[in-house]
């Protein structure tokens, strides 16, 4: 007791700079009890994984702010095999059965705590509500944005902004050569102007017009979307993160408000109005957003609910089709074979491009999908995982049991590549979406590869928007090939890899991308040619 009193007298007796040093080693003290319990005695101490990551975020942190975390984790799935402690508490996945176990619809998981950082007002919308409950009741609601009805209406304005899109991206000849070329347009640019003008129209009856000439306000909006998703991305993927979750209701989000760029204060207004305005004059999603209700409950979405939906359809559905999109071009314009045969099949199914919508017709173009899907396994529309966090009562993943708390999930860029299910993982080779006798690949090859490989995910969370992406790539991809050639522009290989990119990026033919939980692209180049039909 005497030994106790002496030590607090000479506590109180210590000055300012012994103070600072006792709270600098009792953090330090801290930190190493927290290190030697995340490397000996956490649940997951036995996952093989780089050494920092079982006690520290910093390498996770380090590859987000490089923008290649998709790379970082294919590296690790190389050396360390199916399953890799990317972080103190979290696992990724390569195996089959892992995919099926984390997302399917009878996981006993959620999405993780990082979704809620990406929350900018009070109430979350579908994508970022991570209570199962919860989440199951909006998609419900929003579900029916997303009939057959809506998907066919939805196509028709793909289609008119599709033309309009062939006719810009075709006109301007280069001057410097005399070869019936275009003149160099970066797809990643020409993809978000077009897509953002669907989403605009199908969402809200309004066309953003950013591909039209001339001066447009919301034409910086794609960056700038993904500029302020690549800004927020490595926070998220930080050892701030819970304080970044918890700050942000308590005064930050306030503050970040404060530093909106005008242009995205501009866009919200432009969603706000465009919500306003006419809502019953014409079948939009917005349309069928308005007039949806809760199956259970009748109850119809709040004002301020509609508008988050309405603003996270163009998010949700911009960035991923645009990227699928960039990569495809990057792809055809570089394997002259599947170029051929790719436009041989649009050209002899169709005898104009008007007759290019959804239907028989087009859902007969066989290698046109196996193209789609072999881009979207090359070029996923989020490269790493979707992080997902274990429930009370654990859940077994690849027979292996988590406990609650674990975060888990599967990179898609890293199951794109896995040589045990792709073989010629990093080659564009839609023949293998195909079953043919010729090339001996069977439909239980193609059913496998196809079950393993989600790019829209499966379960509870999957894409809502599929059908009308897929009708919207296919769309695009069958008039632009029908009414034009293209070709890569000799010399130019923004997007490509190159030997002085290191490992998982050496390869020339392969399109290389940023990882900001959505993909970040730049390229390919490409020039057009019209077509005499
Ligand atoms: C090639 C294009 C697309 C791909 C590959 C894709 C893929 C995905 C994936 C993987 C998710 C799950 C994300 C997560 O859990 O973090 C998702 C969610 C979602 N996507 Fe897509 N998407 C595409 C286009 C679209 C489009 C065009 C729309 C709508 C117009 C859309 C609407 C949504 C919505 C609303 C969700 C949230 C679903 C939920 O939380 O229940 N997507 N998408």
């Amino acid at each position: 007791m005497s030994s106790l009193i002496h030590n607090l007298a000479r506590f109180l007796e210590m000055n300012r700079d012994q103070y600072l040093w006792h709270a600098i080693s009792v953090v330090f003290y801290w930190y190493i009890a927290i290190a030697i319990h995340d490397i000996f005695f956490h649940p997951l101490a036995r996952c093989p994984g780089p050494w920092i990551s079982k006690f520290s975020q910093l390498p996770n942190f380090y590859h987000a702010i490089k923008g290649d975390r998709h790379i970082w984790i294919w590296q690790n799935h190389q050396i360390y095999g199916d399953k890799v402690r990317i972080q103190p508490n979290e696992v990724v996945f390569l195996a089959p059965q892992a995919s099926r176990d984390i997302y399917g619809s009878k996981a006993n998981v959620r999405r993780s705590k990082s979704y809620e950082a990406w929350k900018t007002v009070k109430e979350a919308n579908t994508i970022l509500t991570i209570d199962p409950a919860a989440h199951a009741r909006k998609r419900r609601i929003l579900n029916q944005a997303f009939t057959e009805k809506s998907v066919k209406h939805a196509t028709e304005f793909v289609s008119v902004h599709t033309e309009r899109w062939i006719d810009l991206i075709s006109q301007e000849k280069d001057i410097t050569t005399d070869d019936g070329w275009t003149r160099t347009r970066n797809m990643s640019d020409w993809n978000d102007w077009l897509v953002f003008d669907i989403l605009g129209d199908i969402c809200f009856g309004r066309s953003f017009d950013i591909k039209e000439p001339g001066p447009n306000p919301i034409r910086v909006m794609p960056r700038l979307v993904i500029k302020h998703v690549q800004m927020f991305y490595p926070i998220l993927q930080s050892p701030f993160m819970k304080f970044f979750v918890w700050a942000k209701p308590k005064g930050l989000d306030y503050l970040l408000k404060l530093v909106t760029p005008q242009e995205v204060k501009n866009y919200y207004k432009f969603i706000g109005d465009s919500c306003k305005s006419e809502q019953d004059s014409r079948l939009d999603m917005f349309h069928f957003l308005c007039n949806a209700r809760d199956p259970v409950t009748n109850e119809p979405y709040t004002e301020s609910a509609l508008r988050g939906e309405a603003a996270m359809l163009i998010v949700a559905g911009s960035d991923s089709t645009s990227s699928v999109l960039a990569g495809f071009w990057f792809y055809i314009s570089r394997n002259e074979r599947a170029y051929r045969r790719l436009t041989d099949e649009i050209r002899t199914t169709f005898t104009a491009s008007e007759e290019i919508k959804s239907g028989p017709k087009l859902a007969s173009c066989v290698y046109l999908y196996a193209c789609i899907d072999e881009s979207l396994r090359m070029v996923p529309a989020g490269p790493s995982e979707l992080a997902r966090e274990v429930l009370a009562g654990g859940a077994t993943i690849n027979g292996e049991h988590f406990p609650p708390g674990v975060v888990v999930g599967c990179a898609p860029w890293a199951m794109g590549r896995n040589e045990l299910i792709f073989g010629d993982s990093t080659k564009f080779r839609p023949e293998r979406y195909i079953p043919s006798e010729t090339t001996g690949i069977s439909v239980e090859d193609v059913s496998r590869i196809k079950s393993y490989y989600n790019p829209f995910l499966i379960g509870p969370g999957n894409c809502a928007g599929k059908n009308i992406a897929m009708a919207e790539i296919a769309i695009v991809i069958a008039k632009t090939l029908f009414r034009v050639d293209l070709r890569a522009v000799p010399g130019e290989d923004l997007g490509a890899g190159h030997p002085s990119m290191g490992w998982g990026r050496r390869d020339e033919n392969q399109y290389q991308v940023e990882d900001a939980y959505i993909t970040v692209h730049e390229g390919p180049m490409l020039q057009f040619k019209k077509r005499m039909v």
